[in-house]
């Protein structure tokens, strides 16, 4: 009696998470049918797309700006854009719990930062209302430029970042820009006290590229977990370690003969799409 009961509990419990894949699905592609691939192109991207180490990525990213000439404006423009775009696709605006959509951009010292910055222009023009926290701000051109454009874009710059529940009262999602592929060793001043706020809030965070504050390769199980990631041109090794609703690929800017030297093996974008659904790790 009681082993055909844990049975049916075992069968029962098994077709709730099938539904709840499902219904996960439903909803992210009920904006993007397109981008969510079938199961077999899941299960193939699952056996081959290449994880990166760290000095992979940065040997990529130098290639990419040496050898074929492409500039950091132009990689941080395409790999914002498709930030926006997957954030967009998986918490439109009726998902985005508080009013106006409010949205925190945090970014950090690099070009992981950069991207932030691209991804509030684009939210901004998208619908939403974000505002950004850049607390430490290089003095390139690249980035004053980008924080120009926003301030003209009526996008607010918050000088202190409030509490925990402030943040999660104030905005309905928190996009984490601080740290990429160049993140090392233990996390330094002023961003101790931001990733400690980051993991007290009850919003969703989505990621850029790597969750901040994360080994690159290693992840960090007492570190963030955000809600979302995007891979920008091929995922990092920490990604395995992701386990959060969505997970994207962005920055398709990459030219076939670099993505064969390193044998990226990546998915294929649907169409003329700048993002395609990654499979989940779990
Ligand atoms: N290549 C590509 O395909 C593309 C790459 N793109 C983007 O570039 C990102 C990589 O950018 P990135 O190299 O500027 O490094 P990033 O991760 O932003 O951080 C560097 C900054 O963090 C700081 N810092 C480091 N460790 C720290 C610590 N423990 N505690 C505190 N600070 C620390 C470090 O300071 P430093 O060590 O130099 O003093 C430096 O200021 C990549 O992830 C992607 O998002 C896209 O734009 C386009 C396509
Ligand atoms: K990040």
């Amino acid at each position: 009696m009681i082993r055909n009961l844990s049975l049916q509990s075992t069968r029962s419990l098994r077709c709730l998470l099938k539904l709840r894949v499902i219904s996960d699905h439903l909803s992210a592609s009920r904006h993007s049918n397109l981008l969510i691939p079938s199961r077999k192109q899941h299960n193939k991207m699952a056996a081959s797309v290449k994880y990166l180490g760290q000095e992979e990525a940065q040997n990529i990213d130098q290639e990419l700006f040496n050898e074929y000439r492409f500039s950091v404006d132009q990689l941080m423009e395409l790999a914002g854009l498709s930030c926006a775009v997957a954030i967009a696709t998986c918490y439109p605006h009726d998902a985005v719990k508080k009013a106006e959509s409010r949205v925190l951009v945090c970014a950090g010292p690099g070009n992981n930062g950069g991207d932030g910055l691209v991804c509030a222009r684009h939210l901004k023009l998208f619908g939403y209302q974000p505002s950004i926290f850049y607390p430490k701000r290089p003095s390139k051109p690249l980035f004053q430029g980008l924080v120009t454009q926003c301030t003209s874009m009526n996008i607010p710059f918050i000088t202190e970042l409030p509490s925990p529940e402030t943040v999660s009262s104030t905005y309905g999602l928190v996009v984490d820009a601080l740290f990429g592929f160049s993140f090392k060793g233990d996390v330094r001043a002023p961003f101790g006290e931001v990733l400690t706020t980051l993991k007290s809030l009850s919003v969703p965070i989505c990621s850029i590229d790597v969750p901040s504050g994360w080994n690159v390769e290693k992840g960090n199980p007492d570190g963030l977990q955000p809600d979302f990631l995007i891979s920008l041109t091929a995922p990092k090794m920490c990604a395995r370690l992701f386990r959060g609703r969505y997970h994207y690929l962005g920055g398709r800017f990459v030219p076939q003969s670099l993505a064969e030297k390193y044998q990226l093996n990546l998915p294929e974008y649907p169409g003329t799409e700048c993002i395609v659904r990654l499979p989940d790790q779990s």
